[in-house]
C-alpha cells in the first residue's frame, strides 16, 4: 500500500477549541498534535471512531469528533468525545465509523414517541470475566453511543441477574421478531459465553422462512475471549467497540455436539446437573463457535470453573492443569481411555474415515478458531471465520512433555511441530468413551461442561447451510 499524499497526512485545525498542528504518521497509526496546549498522541487502536462532520459554511472548516479510549492504572478507562477541525484526510479514512454502523444501530434522527421501533440491544454480562462490564458499559459504551448520535431511548439496556438472563432474552425477545424479519443488533458485553449463549437458543429452536439472522457486535469481557482473540476483535486497545462501529457482518461459523442419552450438562460448580437431550430422545445437540474438547482441556476447563478459580481471571486454567498433571494427593495424571474416529476430506473433497490407533490419550481438541486465549494460540493455520474444524491432540505423555507442548502453544503456536502433537483439518469426530468414573468422561463445548453417560458417546461436526448469526467484526486490520 502505497504512503498517502503529505496534505493527507498534515492539517493546521484545532483540538479540543486550541489552534493545533495535526500530522497523521500512517504507518504507525499514530495521530501527532503539536500546538498551544503542547504535545499529545493518539493511536488508532484507542479510537473508538472517528465521527467526520460537516464543513462549516462559510469558513469551510471541517469538524469532526475522535471518540477517544484511555486506560487508566487499574484496569479503569476513560471515554472522551475530542471536539477537533481539520483532521487530516488519513487520520479520518483509517478511523472513520463504516456507513454499516448506520444499519446497525436505530436512526440516528429517530426521536422519542417517533414510532421508530429500537432493535439495538445492549446485554452487559455481569458475571462474565472479572465483572468489568457494567463499569464499561456506564463508562464508555453510553457515553460514546451518544456521541455519536445514538441516544439512551433508542436501544434496550438487558443486565444479567443469573446464567439464564442470555438465553431468555433471545428466545423470548430476539428469535420471534428475528422469525418475524426484524433486522436485530445485539451489542454482547461478556465473554465467549454470551455468543454460545445466543447461538444455542436459535440453532435449537425453530426458524422461520422469514428469519433475519441477528448481527452481534462483542465487547469483550470475557476470561479467555477465545472468539475475539481470534477474529482480532481484541486486537485494538477499545475490547472490540472499534469493531463494532467499523466493522461489517460476517456469518458466525459454529459446531454441534451430538451426546448419547444419559449426558448431562453440569453447572452451580458441578453440584447440578441438567440432561443434554429432551425426555425420551435418542441424543441430545449442544452448539458451539469456540471448541469441544476432552481430556486434559475438559477437564481444566470444569475443575477452574469455580468462583474461587475465576478470581484469577485466565490464570486459573494454568492453575487447574497444574493440579490435573502433578495432582497434590501425589497420585500419578489421568491416562484417559477411548475410542477416537474422525471423518476427513481426502484430496478430492470426498469423505473418509478413519480410527485412530491409540485408545489413550492425553489431549483431544476440535476447534473452530486460532486462538483460546490471547497469547495461546492452539490452531495457528485458522483464520477468522474459515468454517474450518481443526483437531488438535495427543497421547499418554509424561507431564513435564505436556508442560511443555503446552507452553509451545502459548508461542504462537509451536506445538504443532512437536512430533507428538496430532494437528488436522477434519469434518467430524467421534468418541466412544472407555472410563468408568464420570469424572474422566467430562466434555468441553465453548466453556460448557457435559458429563456423558457411562458406555456413551459424543459426536462433532461443523454446521453447514445453518447461519444463525452474523458477528461484526474489520476483517481489515
Ligand atoms: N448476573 C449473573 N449471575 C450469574 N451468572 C451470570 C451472570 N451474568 C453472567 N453469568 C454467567 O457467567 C458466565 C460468563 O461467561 P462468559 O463466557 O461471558 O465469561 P467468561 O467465562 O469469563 O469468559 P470466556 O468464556 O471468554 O473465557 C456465563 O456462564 C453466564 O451465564
Amino acid at each position: 500500500m502505497s504512503a498517502p499524499p503529505k496534505e493527507d497526512c498534515q492539517n493546521e485545525g484545532t483540538v479540543r477549541g486550541k489552534d493545533a498542528s495535526l500530522t497523521y504518521d500512517a504507518v504507525e497509526g499514530i495521530l501527532i498534535i503539536e500546538g498551544d496546549s503542547g504535545h499529545e498522541t493518539i493511536l488508532d487502536g484507542s479510537v473508538i471512531a472517528v465521527v467526520d462532520g460537516r464543513k462549516d459554511g462559510e469558513s469551510g472548516t471541517k469538524t469532526q469528533q475522535i471518540l477517544l479510549l484511555s486506560q487508566l492504572p487499574g484496569a479503569h478507562y476513560r471515554f472522551e468525545d475530542v471536539q477537533v477541525t481539520n483532521l487530516p484526510q488519513s487520520f479520518i479514512d483509517a478511523n472513520v465509523i463504516s456507513p454499516h454502523f448506520g444499519q446497525l444501530v436505530p436512526s440516528r434522527s429517530a426521536s422519542k414517541g417517533s414510532g421508530s421501533v429500537p432493535s439495538l440491544y445492549v446485554v452487559i454480562s455481569i458475571g462474565s470475566g472479572t465483572g468489568e462490564a457494567q463499569g464499561f458499559f456506564d463508562n464508555v459504551v453510553k457515553p460514546a453511543f451518544t456521541a455519536s448520535g445514538v441516544q439512551p431511548f433508542s436501544y434496550y439496556v438487558h443486565t444479567t441477574n443469573s446464567n439464564k438472563s442470555i438465553e431468555r432474552l433471545i428466545s423470548a425477545v430476539i428469535l420471534p421478531r428475528a422469525n418475524e424479519g426484524v433486522s436485530q443488533t445485539v451489542l454482547l458485553l461478556s465473554g465467549d459465553g454470551g455468543v454460545v449463549d445466543t447461538i444455542n437458543v436459535l440453532l435449537s429452536s425453530t426458524r422461520s422462512g422469514q428469519y433475519v439472522k441477528p448481527a452481534i457486535g462483542l465487547v469483550t469481557m470475557g476470561t479467555g475471549n477465545a472468539l475475539a482473540n481470534s477474529t482480532g476483535l481484541n486486537r485494538d486497545l477499545t475490547r472490540g467497540l472499534r469493531h463494532f462501529y467499523r466493522g461489517q457482518a460476517h456469518p458466525l461459523p459454529t459446531l454441534t455436539a451430538t451426546f448419547s442419552p444419559n449426558s448431562e450438562i453440569l453447572f452451580d460448580e458441578g453440584r447440578q446437573t441438567e440432561p443434554v437431550a429432551p425426555p425420551a430422545a435418542d441424543a441430545g445437540e449442544m452448539y458451539g463457535a469456540v471448541v469441544c474438547s476432552w481430556a486434559l482441556h475438559a477437564s481444566l476447563v470444569a475443575d477452574s470453573d469455580t468462583a474461587e478459580y475465576r478470581k484469577f481471571g485466565s490464570q486459573r486454567f494454568q492453575m487447574a492443569a497444574k493440579e490435573l498433571l502433578s495432582p497434590s494427593d501425589g497420585s500419578a495424571p489421568h491416562v484417559y481411555k477411548g475410542q477416537i474416529t474422525l471423518v476427513k476430506l481426502d484430496d478430492n473433497g470426498h469423505e473418509f474415515q478413519q480410527m485412530l490407533d491409540a485408545q489413550e490419550h492425553g489431549y483431544i481438541l476440535a476447534t473452530l478458531v486460532s486462538n483460546l486465549e490471547e497469547k495461546l494460540t492452539i490452531s495457528p493455520h485458522s483464520k477468522p471465520l474459515d468454517n474450518q474444524l481443526r483437531l488438535v491432540h495427543f497421547g499418554a505423555i509424561p507431564s513435564e512433555e505436556v508442560m511443555k507442548i503446552l507452553g509451545l502453544a502459548f508461542q504462537g503456536g509451536a506445538h504443532i511441530d512437536n512430533e507428538t502433537v496430532g494437528y488436522e483439518s477434519i469434518e467430524r469426530i467421534r468418541i466412544d468413551f472407555d472410563e468408568s468414573d464420570g469424572r474422566w468422561r467430562r466434555v468441553c463445548v465453548d466453556g460448557r461442561i457435559v458429563r456423558v453417560g457411562e458406555g456413551g458417546w459424543v459426536e462433532v461436526r461443523k454446521n453447514t447451510g445453518m447461519d444463525v448469526i452474523d458477528i461484526i467484526v474489520d476483517l481489515r486490520v
